[in-house]
Parts: structure tokens; sequence; C-alpha cells
């Protein structure tokens, strides 16, 4: 917490945090962006698919008739552009940035939009990646937006952490794979976010099952019931329950993310939570 310790902070301690010096770290909305909900979308370990669901809830949103961004503010790992097959470079106005669109009219910012190559490594120290966070929410046009997904690094590091305390989230979703190990990742993720006071939405399980293509029985590779269970137990409500599909990976990797026809992420319990009513197109 040090390394976003405000300039006046009376603790000395070393953990600044808005209860301990009573100052809000939040980041004001700048004049060009005019958003009514963000959601984070965190997971305790990597590779569990937390841009993945990102991409998916972006996605049903937008088909539901919401204007949707995404901020990857998984800087050293971004993966958002590639999912959606964006290439462009974010246009300037203004001094600030303008994220580009996606097919479905997405707005995207990430650093691989910004890097000569995609593949070029981002080897930053944790201030300067989550400085890199705070400019995306405050150098970017963001224009006008019903959702902001944000896809956060894993685990509990310096830059999830700038994410908690900089973006005025309304709550965060939890991706886990079933694996019992990363579900012990992910329970250390959920006390992080209890410990900031930000609300946990729920969990979502990725990769639950494997659907037999012959029969459509469901094959639980990795055991079932365990993000289920660690919902229940932290009294967290499971928002859905994503099957492991290679169309998903397929289309993941050819940047043809939108054009998924499987199970969509079920974006009722956001709405809800959000207090949105469901669009009719
Ligand atoms: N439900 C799924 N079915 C099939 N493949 C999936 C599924 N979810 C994710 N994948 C694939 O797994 C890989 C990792 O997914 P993704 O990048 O979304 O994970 P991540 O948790 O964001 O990873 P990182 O922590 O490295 O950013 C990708 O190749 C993606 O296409």
């Amino acid at each position: 917490m040090a390394n976003n310790q405000c300039e006046s902070c009376k603790d000395k301690t070393g953990q600044c945090s808005p209860e301990s010096c009573g100052k809000s770290l939040l980041l004001p909305q700048n004049e060009a962006s005019e958003i009514k909900h963000v959601i984070g979308v965190m997971s305790g370990k990597g590779g569990v698919g937390k841009s993945s669901v990102s991409a998916l809830l972006a996605v049903s949103l937008a088909r539901a008739g919401y204007k949707v961004g995404i901020m990857d503010a998984d800087i050293t790992g971004p993966s958002i552009p590639r999912l959606f097959g964006l290439k462009a470079r974010p246009e300037q106005f203004n001094e600030m940035l303008l994220p580009v669109k996606t097919a479905l009219g997405i707005e995207v910012m990430s650093l691989n939009l910004l890097l000569p190559e995609e593949d070029d490594p981002v080897i930053w120290r944790g201030p300067i990646l989550a400085s890199a966070v705070k400019q995306f929410w405050s150098d970017v046009a963001w224009g006008r937006l019903d959702y902001l997904i944000v896809d956060m690094p894993p685990g509990t590091g310096d830059v999830p952490l700038t994410v908690l305390q900089s973006l005025p989230l309304d709550g965060l979703i939890v991706v886990s794979s079933p694996q019992d190990l990363a579900m012990m990742v992910v329970k250390k993720a959920i006390k992080m976010v209890q410990q900031v006071h930000i609300p946990v939405l729920g969990l979502v399980e990725n990769m639950s099952y494997l659907a037999c293509p012959h029969c459509g029985e469901r094959i639980h590779l990795f055991g079932s019931g365990h993000v289920a269970d660690a919902a229940r137990a932290n009294d967290l409500r499971l928002l859905d329950v994503l099957p492991l599909d290679p169309e998903l990976a397929a289309l993941g990797d050819a940047g043809k993310i939108e054009e998924y026809s499987g199970k969509a992420f079920n974006i009722d319990p956001v709405l809800t939570i959000t207090g949105e009513q469901k669009k009719v197109n």
C-alpha cells in the first residue's frame, strides 16, 4: 500500500488506506467520460480465463444493448486486443487517448494497442505499472458508457491494489477454474477485496466441464462443486458456470470472440446488482 500513499498521509506505518488517512484515493472521472458502472474482473491465479470472462461479459452486455468498454488493466499480460482481433492504434483527442472500437462497438484500451509489436514485453516495475492503470482511467476519453469492465491482473499485487483503490468500482467478479489450488488463491483475492470494502458481486467458475460432443454429458475434468462450495462458504453468489469449450479457445486465438455462439455470460445478476433493467432491442 505504501506506493499508493497520499502525500499528506499522517499514517507513518506505510499502510495508507482511505480509513487510516481519511483521504480517498479514488480518481475523479475526466470530462470526456461518463461511466455509469465500473465492474472489475479478477482472479487469484493466472490462466483461469479472467480475460475471456471479461470479454464474454462485455459481449453479452453489448448484445443486450448496453454501451460497454473494457479497460485492460492486465498491463504485463494484456490479452483483450488479441481476443477481439484489434490492431488499430488509439487516436489522440485533446491530449487524451480514444479507445479502439470492436466490431460490436465495445470500446477497448490496452497497453498492447500502444506497443510497436503485440509481443513486445512490458518490463516495468510496480509503480510504473500502477501509474499506467491510473492513466487508462484519467487520460482516456471513454465517452458515455453503461459499463466499464476492468480486466485486472491476476493475484493480489501492486496493480490490482491500485485498481481497487483508484477506480470507483461498483464491485468485483472473481473468476476461478474448479481446481482446489485455484480456489485457495481465489480465497486470498476475496479477502483482499473485502479488506478494501469493495463488494464482491460473485464468483464465476470457468472451464467447469467439457460437454461430450456426442451425447452432451458433462465431464467434470477438474472435479465439481468447488467454486459453488467456496461461494457458499463466503456467502457469495455463484454468478455463472462456463464450460471448457474448444470453440471459445479457437475464436479467442483468431481474434473473433464476438462470434462465439456458445453459452453467453449470464448478465442478469450483474444487471440486478447494479440496478439496471434489461434492455429490449
Ligand atoms: N472456457 C474456456 N474454454 C476454452 N478455452 C478457454 C476458456 N477460458 C479461457 N480459455 C483459454 O485459456 C487461455 C487463457 O485464458 P485467458 O487469457 O482468458 O486467461 P487469464 O486468466 O486472463 O490469463 P492471464 O492471467 O494470463 O491474463 C486462452 O487461450 C483462452 O482462450
